[in-house]
């Protein structure tokens, strides 16, 4: 687990993938190992993930990206040892999909369907409610939550009836990787939140400030790559009292917290909020999601709840999150690489 200092990059537009190709291509270094990764990003993406620096770390390692075309075959192209991608397109699940059926011997990463998942908000957190992880140095559950599909008019009547407690945070119920599902809003009352456009997911607001701090709460966010675990501290939202509750009425958007200019890694913090969930906690977590979900690249957002050491609640995860402001992440992603092709090599039967 590491806790080393961020690394800043710039925000881009949200868009889907340009028409650029090849404009990353890399002529393998002088080393003898050779491993093709083809990429299918959004511009976004390709911005904060290939780094000059990290991009010059894979070459020296005998790592080469390749732009996959969108206009052209996917099979014609290649051939690729690894495919990375994260893409808008609709149209692009089909084609990944069928290529890594006709192509076993190329590593996806990650499974379409397995991402699906990921991009639902209510299957989402399904697999760390399944898991049940209690009395395993702490507890992990999650938020209570209630999915509105269509209909927001039913929405007071559908709160009261599943008992779910104020105030609540409305999320987008799909996560495309796309501006607007990342809007969220703050309810005070049931009522207000008929003002709301499905579908929608409605979760409870967890505490997780132990005294009143102005800055907010602490998140951790646990960046998974493969094996590799990596934990940062992001500063989030301040408390709900119940002073507040009774007094404010309505839906309020917040802007985006626990971004990575929000890290609270740096930050003076009293050592019971800054400590980080047990180390033991989090590989039992993380190898058991990676299992159920079948997805090697993702990360977790935690918090710690309010009066509690070691009790907390999973209420985010990310596929191909932004690992370009992960601490190390160019060591950390050519050295996963390169274990993906070696372990492939170990598995053949030597003839
Ligand atoms: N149930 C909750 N209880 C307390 N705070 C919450 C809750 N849900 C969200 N938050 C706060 O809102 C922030 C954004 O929520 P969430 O992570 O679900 O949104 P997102 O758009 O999926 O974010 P990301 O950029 O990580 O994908 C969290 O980092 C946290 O600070
Ligand atoms: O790096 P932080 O501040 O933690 O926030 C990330 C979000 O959690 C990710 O969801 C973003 O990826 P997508 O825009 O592909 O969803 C990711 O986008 P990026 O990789 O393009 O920076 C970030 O916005
Ligand atoms: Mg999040
Ligand atoms: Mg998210």
């Amino acid at each position: 687990m590491r806790l080393n200092g961020e690394i800043p990059v710039g925000r881009g537009e949200e868009d889907g993938m340009d028409g650029e190709m090849n404009s990353l291509n890399y002529s393998i270094g002088g080393v003898g190992q050779k491993l093709t990764v083809g990429y299918a990003l959004t511009s976004k993406k390709k911005r904060s993930f290939l780094q000059p620096k990290f991009l010059s770390l894979a070459r020296s390692k005998g790592i080469c990206f390749i732009a996959i075309d969108l206009n052209r075959p996917l099979a014609d192209q290649g051939p690729f040892d690894i495919v990375l991608h994260k893409l808008l397109r609709k149209e692009w699940w089909d084609i990944i999909e069928d290529y890594r059926q006709k192509h076993p011997e190329v590593t996806v990463l990650d499974p379409p369907n397995a991402i699906q998942h990921l991009n639902n908000r209510q299957s989402m957190l399904q697999d760390v409610a399944d898991l049940n992880l209690s009395d395993y140095h702490g507890k992990v559950g999650v938020p209570r939550q209630l999915v509105v599909k269509k209909d927001p008019s039913s929405i007071p009547y559908e709160v009261t009836k599943a008992g779910l407690k104020l105030p609540l945070v409305a999320k987008p119920l799909l996560v495309d990787g796309s501006a607007k599902s990342h809007e969220l809003f703050l309810a005070y009352d049931e009522f207000s939140l008929s003002e709301l456009e499905p579908p929608l997911v409605l979760q409870e607001f967890v505490n997780h400030v132990l005294l009143c701090l102005i800055v907010g709460g602490i998140l951790f966010k646990i960046f998974i790559v493969g094996e590799t675990i990596t934990v940062v501290r992001r500063f989030s939202l301040p408390d709900v009292t119940n002073h507040e509750l009774a007094k404010v009425d309505g839906v309020f958007r917040f802007p985006r917290v626990s971004c990575a200019a929000a890290t609270a890694d740096d930050a003076e913090l009293d050592p019971s909020i800054a400590e980080l969930p047990p180390r033991p906690l989090l590989e039992r977590l993380v190898r058991e999601l990676r299992l159920r979900l079948g997805i090697q690249l993702f990360n977790i957002d935690m918090i710690r709840e309010i009066g509690s050491r070691d009790v907390f609640h999973v209420i985010d995860i990310n596929y191909f999150p932004g690992y370009g402001k992960m601490p190390d992440y160019e060591h950390i992603f050519t050295d996963f690489l390169l274990s993906l092709v070696q372990n492939k090599y170990k598995k053949r039967p030597t003839t």
